[in-house]
């Protein structure tokens, strides 16, 4: 007769734990007693008390071993946005999924937590305060957000009681703080190259940052929360600091908090994304004599230019979700922790 071990339920495993939001969540499952296994396809640190598992989300042979007695698994692996592999995308955030869900069922795996997105609800133009009911966006603005929908289609329909597999979808936006590898550094080369001089339309589209402390915070509190008699099972929730800012006025406070200039002159929305559409064209027909990534693509233009703030009141009823760290707080310690990218260093 073959016993079977019943995982502890503080052995957690978090697949993509190298990455920004990964390594921050397995600092603190530590601090919360959890033991942690880290699936991913690099180690970028190492800690006392976590397993490393070197592999491809895709190989299911190889994620087992990170799933073994362990009964609550994150998922918040993901290429990262700014590619444009539509068939890395697509490889990574479906198919890897699916077999994320599958070693989960195999292995006993009882919680599946994924990091998910606001933006898979986002076209491109304004979100006031978006509930959790908007539809999945019918015209997604990028590979990034079209595999997004799927994967947490994907994640919140594999949720079955009978199965014994609970699920649950986060949908953080805009994530920033210490070691993100994305927002800051690409705003500072972006002024480094004196990029930063203009705001897109009137600066007054209102946007969520979300200090990557609360995103944690909301993963770990819908993991806690996650039991067969919960209505959480299978259902999306918006995290974000609950303090939607002017895009530009958040952009003015990394910049000056590291030295360097706010923008200041105006330029006319639809003339600036009328400009990154032609260039996108431009690098894609150019595509096979020269490669080119412009800085101002049609996406990033919609981001800056628009309002996308959520609502995140479902998380705080039925999680019991406060952010833990104001935004005025998170952008200190952020720009605090990167002397190396203050002008002049
Ligand atoms: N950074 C942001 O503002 C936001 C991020 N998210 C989501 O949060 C999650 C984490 O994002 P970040 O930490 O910012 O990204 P990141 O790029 O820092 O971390 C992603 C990690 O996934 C790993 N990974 C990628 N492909 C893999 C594969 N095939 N097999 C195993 N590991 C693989 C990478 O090596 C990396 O360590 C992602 O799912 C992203 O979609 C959602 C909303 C906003
Ligand atoms: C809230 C949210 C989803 C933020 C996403 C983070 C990034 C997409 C932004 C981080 C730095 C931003 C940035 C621009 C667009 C959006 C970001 C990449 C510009 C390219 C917009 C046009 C400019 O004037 C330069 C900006 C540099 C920084």
């Amino acid at each position: 007769m073959t016993t079977r071990v019943r995982p502890s339920n503080k052995r957690c495993a978090v697949i993509g734990g190298s990455g920004f939001l990964g390594r921050h969540l397995v600092e603190k499952l530590l601090d919360r007693g959890y033991s942690v296994s880290v699936f991913d396809i690099r180690q970028s640190y190492e800690l006392p008390g976590v397993a490393f598992h070197l592999g491809d989300l895709c190989d299911k042979q190889a994620l087992l071993p990170a799933m073994k007695d362990v009964s609550l698994v994150f998922h918040c692996a993901s290429p990262a946005p700014a590619s444009d592999d539509r068939g890395l995308f697509e490889r990574v955030n479906i198919q890897g999924t699916r077999i994320v869900i599958q070693a989960c069922i195999e292995a006993g795996v009882q919680k599946l937590v994924l990091t998910s997105s606001a933006s898979v609800v986002f076209e491109g133009t304004d979100i006031k305060n978006g509930r959790e009911d908007l539809p999945y966006a019918k015209k997604p603005i990028d590979y990034y957000t079209e595999t997004k929908i799927e994967q947490e289609k994907l994640v919140l329909e594999a949720c079955d009681k009978e199965k014994g597999l609970l699920t649950v979808a986060i949908r953080p936006h805009g994530i920033f703080g210490p070691r993100d590898p994305q927002l800051v550094p690409i705003l500072v080369d972006a002024a480094r190259r004196g990029k930063m001089k203009f705001i897109i339309g009137d600066g007054t589209n209102l946007v969520d940052f979300t200090f990557v402390e609360n995103v944690v915070h909301g993963h770990i509190l819908a993991a806690e929360h996650l039991r067969p008699d919960s209505p959480i099972c299978g259902q999306p929730y918006h995290i974000t600091n609950d303090e939607p800012v002017k895009f530009w006025d958040f952009m003015s406070d990394v910049l000056v908090g590291l030295g360097y200039a706010a923008p200041r002159y105006h330029l006319p929305y639809a003339l600036v994304y009328g400009l990154a559409l032609l260039l996108w064209l431009l690098a894609l027909i150019l595509r096979p004599l020269v490669s080119f990534k412009p800085t101002f693509t049609p996406m990033r233009v919609a981001l800056a230019g628009t309002h996308h703030y959520y609502n995140c009141e479902r998380a705080k009823q039925d999680l019991g979700y406060k952010p833990v760290v104001s935004l005025k707080d998170g952008i200190a310690r952020t720009v605090q922790s990167y002397p190396h990218l203050r002008q002049g260093a």
